[in-house]
């Protein structure tokens, strides 16, 4: 199974509230249509300037009623935009709410991931998101990638690929330092350094930003032992030629930590 993540920097504006970037979509579009119909993919969308600002603004100062009531409405709201577009294009997918899937139990979460696997079944497109998950006592945030990780411990995965705005992991934020150099490999040569130099995670947004992904990116390597892929979501040709599992030559940082 192949997981992609449409990642918020990608398909939305960050720093614009509630900002869709169709661009973006349209890219979406194209990549899915550009990779075969039977090749089974998983698709999560992020957060980005829908869920995030409101988890941001709101975590700290309010309890988990309306917390959960405003993030499930962002984050329902961005995937409603993303599905329907991608059905408007000719793109069999399909939402499945996220926090009717997963919820926090005494002994962790319980997944369901049938709809996930019948909707594959059917040649349909799961369409998941990063989303405020129901738990005993609250709640819990979990990032698209915590979701692909407990899906990936049921339906076993081949490769990630998560779409950014930028194309891939630098030496420093590609949009604030003078000479971002691109970081094509990450592994365990690498990891702790590259991890050390992307800084704080609390900082950059309710699920830790770049420093977060690339740490559930070598989470995920390890825990999977397959590769994690994150390159622009606008490059769309080397992104079909990824998802079709022709990494080589591909534009973006390739994480893979065969322990
Ligand atoms: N060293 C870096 N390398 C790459 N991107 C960086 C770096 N430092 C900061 N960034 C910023 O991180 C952003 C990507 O991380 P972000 O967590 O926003 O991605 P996302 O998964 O697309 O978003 P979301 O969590 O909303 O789904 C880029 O837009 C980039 O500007
Ligand atoms: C802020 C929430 C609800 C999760 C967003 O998921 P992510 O954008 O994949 O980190």
């Amino acid at each position: 199974m192949v997981y992609l993540k449409a990642g918020g920097s990608f398909l939305t504006i960050k720093e614009k509230p509630f900002s869709l970037n169709f661009r973006a979509l349209s890219s979406l579009a194209r990549i899915l249509k550009g990779v075969p119909a039977e090749l089974p993919l998983v698709l999560g969308n992020g957060g980005g300037s829908f869920a995030h600002i409101v988890v941001k603004a709101m975590r700290d100062k309010y309890g988990a009623r309306p917390l959960l009531v405003r993030c499930q409405s962002a984050t329902r709201w961005l995937n409603k935009l993303v599905v329907d577009y991608l059905v408007s294009e000719g793109v069999d997918a399909t939402s499945i709410q996220t926090s009717a899937i997963i919820t926090g139990g005494p002994g962790g979460f319980v997944v369901n991931h049938l709809p996930v696997v019948m909707s594959i079944k059917r040649g349909i497109r799961p369409v998941v998101y990063g989303e405020c998950v129901f738990t005993e006592d609250g709640y819990s945030v979990l990032s698209t990638e915590a979701v692909f990780t407990l899906l990936a411990e049921r339906i076993r995965p081949s490769l990630f690929v998560f779409l950014m705005d930028v194309e891939g992991v630098y030496t420093c934020d590609p949009k604030k330092c003078e000479k971002p150099e691109l970081v094509s490999r990450i592994d365990s040569s690498n990891a702790t350094r590259v991890l050390k130099s992307l800084g704080d995670r609390s900082a950059a947004d309710a699920t830790g930003g770049i420093s977060g992904k690339v740490r559930s990116a070598i989470e995920l390597s390890a825990k999977f032992r397959v590769p994690v892929l994150l390159m622009s979501g606008f490059n769309t040709d080397d992104a079909v030629k990824a998802l079709t599992g022709h990494l080589e030559d591909v534009r973006g940082t390739v994480v893979y930590i065969e322990r």
